[in-house]
């Protein structure tokens, strides 16, 4: 899959995340810090993630801050962006499976390579929930985008 990365930092976890991607198989678009010539603040960085998954560039998005809050909340800005903060891979396979998110946030500073591998590895195996409940939450949340 094309996955838009961005970051506000280069850490040594933000420059992992284009590596793992890319050792499943997928094809990272960095953006923010990551990339040459681009506003790296967090905002924005993000915001421009968000917007290649909602505009079709990317299928996935993963957005990263120090905390993984702001990145997460500019994402969720963005119609039709499902963006979940997680710190551990139960959290990433119930975002993918209860919450359809499609984009990733991650912390820069509380997360470990090898939890970013755990969490990886999670969002990736992990599919959509068809129950009743589950789809009907999602199809809410683009209800309450459509009474913005
Ligand atoms: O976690 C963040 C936002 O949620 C930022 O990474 C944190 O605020 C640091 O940003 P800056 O280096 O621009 O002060």
């Amino acid at each position: 899959m094309r996955i838009a990365v961005a970051a506000d930092e280069r850490t040594g976890v933000a420059e992992a995340v284009l590596e793992a991607l890319r050792a499943r198989g997928h094809e990272p678009v960095a953006h923010g810090a990551l990339a040459a010539g681009e506003r790296a603040d967090w905002a924005w960085a993000s915001e421009r993630a968000a917007r290649d998954v909602a505009d079709g560039r990317a299928d996935q998005a993963v957005v990263c801050c120090w905390t993984g809050t702001g990145a997460s909340i500019a994402a969720n800005k963005v119609r039709g962006i499902r963006a979940a903060l997680c710190g551990d891979a139960a959290t990433a396979a119930g975002a993918r499976r209860w919450n359809d998110a499609n984009v990733l946030a991650l912390s820069l500073r509380a997360t470990s390579h090898a939890e970013l591998e755990e969490i990886l590895d999670a969002w990736f195996a992990a599919g959509p929930s068809d129950a009743d409940d589950d789809t009907a939450n999602v199809a809410h949340l683009a209800a309450i985008e459509d009474e913005r």
